[in-house]
């Protein structure tokens, strides 16, 4: 971008690069095309060494906290209208030594099928990630979005079987998606149930597609979707004001979503928009990584189980630090 001035969309009809934070009320960043330089390179991702050891150590207070809300959320879940609440909580990491580069192609490396990124902004700060997950493809009104919940750690083999807490979770998410969808579009399909790998890790995922109704707006779908119960709950402003209210902390950028508007596609002089959900991302502050991770809470859930999914989380960005 060819200026420090930050920018920002409320109508998402302009044409870039949008960062936006999990809070649909806070404003979104946009680095517009136009004042933009594009360089295209093709990395040599060969000469990386990789950590091999992996010896991380839990924080006590970190955990004892994450619990605590942990247990909150389930309570509360099991005497509210509230089926699902997405928990999350950042983890500091002092840094010895700092490579961009280096730490940029060892996420390319590790995490090949993921949308792998690098965002600065000398007014925001400096963001990573390799996320799985995609918030909206859209062409003309050809969309494509996904359904992605449900976690368990990847131990070489992807044919596994889903408890039913997983199963659940993420069939709320899928309902959520496909609710949300009717009114605005058409010709819906909603794919099988599959297991994907990310990283180290295992999730259930379901594709849908559709057409978006041509009274609708990119904006509309946006807001349509995002924050889905993938990263915030259901019913969604019940979990996301408990999600405000009990974390103690702001998620920021993480479980929000980013990627390019509006592109005009040379073939058939259409627009095309690419978005993905900040998941599996940290923020580099001075000599800090803040790895921000978190899982969905249900009334089946065990909070020990799930402070141990964000700890394989972290894991998965801890492993380019170092
Ligand atoms: C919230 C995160 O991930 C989300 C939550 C998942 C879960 O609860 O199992 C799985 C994938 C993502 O939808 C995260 O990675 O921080």
């Amino acid at each position: 971008m060819n200026t420090k001035q930050l920018c920002f969309t409320n109508s998402f009809t302009e044409n870039g690069f949008v960062f936006a934070p999990f809070d649909s009320n806070d404003a979104v960043i946009l680095i517009p095309s136009n004042q933009s330089s594009y360089f295209k390179e093709k990395l040599n991702l060969e000469l990386i060494n990789h950590n091999t050891k992996e010896v991380f150590l839990d924080d006590d207070v970190s955990k004892l906290n994450h619990i605590r809300i942990v247990e909150e959320a389930i309570q509360t879940i099991d005497t509210s209208d509230l089926k699902k609440i997405v928990i999350s909580r950042k983890e500091k990491v002092q840094l010895s030594s700092f490579n961009l580069i280096t730490i940029y192609k060892k996420l390319l490396q590790n995490y090949n099928n993921a949308f792998v990124y690098v965002w600065f902004h000398p007014k925001i700060g400096l963001w990573l990630g390799a996320t799985p997950e995609t918030l909206l493809n859209i062409n003309d009104l050809a969309f494509k979005t996904m359904s992605l919940a449900g976690t368990q750690l990847y131990t070489n083999t992807e044919k596994v079987t889903w408890q039913k807490k997983e199963l659940e979770e993420q069939q709320l998410v899928t309902d959520f998606i496909k609710n949300q969808l009717e009114t605005i579009s058409s010709k819906l399909k909603i794919d099988k149930t599959e297991t994907v790998k990310a990283g180290n890790l295992l999730h259930l995922r379901t594709k849908v597609e559709g057409m978006l109704s041509s009274n609708a707006s990119l904006k509309l779908l946006i807001r349509a979707l995002h924050p889905t119960p993938a990263v915030c709950g259901l019913p969604r402003d019940l979990a996301k004001s408990f999600i405000l209210e009990n974390e103690n902390y702001n998620r920021k950028f993480y479980t929000g979503f980013l990627g390019e508007i509006n592109l005009s596609n040379t073939d058939n002089l259409k627009k095309t928009s690419d978005l993905y959900v900040n998941l599996r991302c940290m923020e580099i502050e001075n000599s800090v990584a803040n790895i921000y991770v978190g899982g969905g809470i249900t009334s089946d859930s065990e909070s020990i189980k799930e402070w141990q999914e964000t700890v394989s989380k972290s894991k998965t960005m801890k492993r380019v630090l170092f």
